[in-house]
């Protein structure tokens, strides 16, 4: 059923060695339900970004929320969707729809009770993928 996000095998890195993500912390595949709900939610009350889904059927935008949320929080890195900067292509999307999706990740992860730490990696991840869902 998470076919997605399963996790790869770590042979080389003991649990010590490997950092949790924010995506662990929170409880992994099962939790980033929760986190889907919370985000699009907050994405769809939006005025400066909700068109951007108006046209999207639902079922198929919550496989995609859950895959943009395990990115962003670091999750399982063997995402198989388009790369950033084809899923957003043509979308002319600028820097007011990105940091509006920003704020509302950290809304999201504030409401999970994630700390500042977490919080500024998760910030971290969204932004070094900034200039491929903007197509700079
Ligand atoms: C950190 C920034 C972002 C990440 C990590 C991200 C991630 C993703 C992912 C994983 C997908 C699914 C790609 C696929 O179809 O395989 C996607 C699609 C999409 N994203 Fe983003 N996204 C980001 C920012 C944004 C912004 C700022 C907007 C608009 C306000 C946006 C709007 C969309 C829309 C509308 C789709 C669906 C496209 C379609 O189905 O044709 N995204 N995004």
């Amino acid at each position: 059923m998470f076919g997605l996000f399963k996790k790869k095998e770590e042979a080389a890195v003991s649990p010590e060695e490997k950092a949790a993500s924010v995506f662990d912390k929170l409880g992994g595949a099962p939790a980033i339900d929760a986190a889907v709900d919370i985000f699009y939610r907050k994405v769809l009350a939006d005025d400066r970004i909700s068109q951007f889904f108006d046209t999207i059927d639902m079922e198929a935008q919550h496989v995609k929320q859950k895959a943009f949320l395990t990115m962003a929080f670091g999750g399982p890195n063997n995402y198989s969707g388009k790369d950033m900067r084809a899923a957003h292509k043509g979308m002319n999307l600028t820097e007011v729809h990105f940091n509006a999706v920003a704020e509302h990740l950290v809304g999201t992860l504030q409401e999970l009770g994630v700390g500042q730490e977490d919080i500024d990696s998760v910030v971290t991840i969204a932004v070094s993928v900034k200039d491929d869902v903007l197509n700079q």
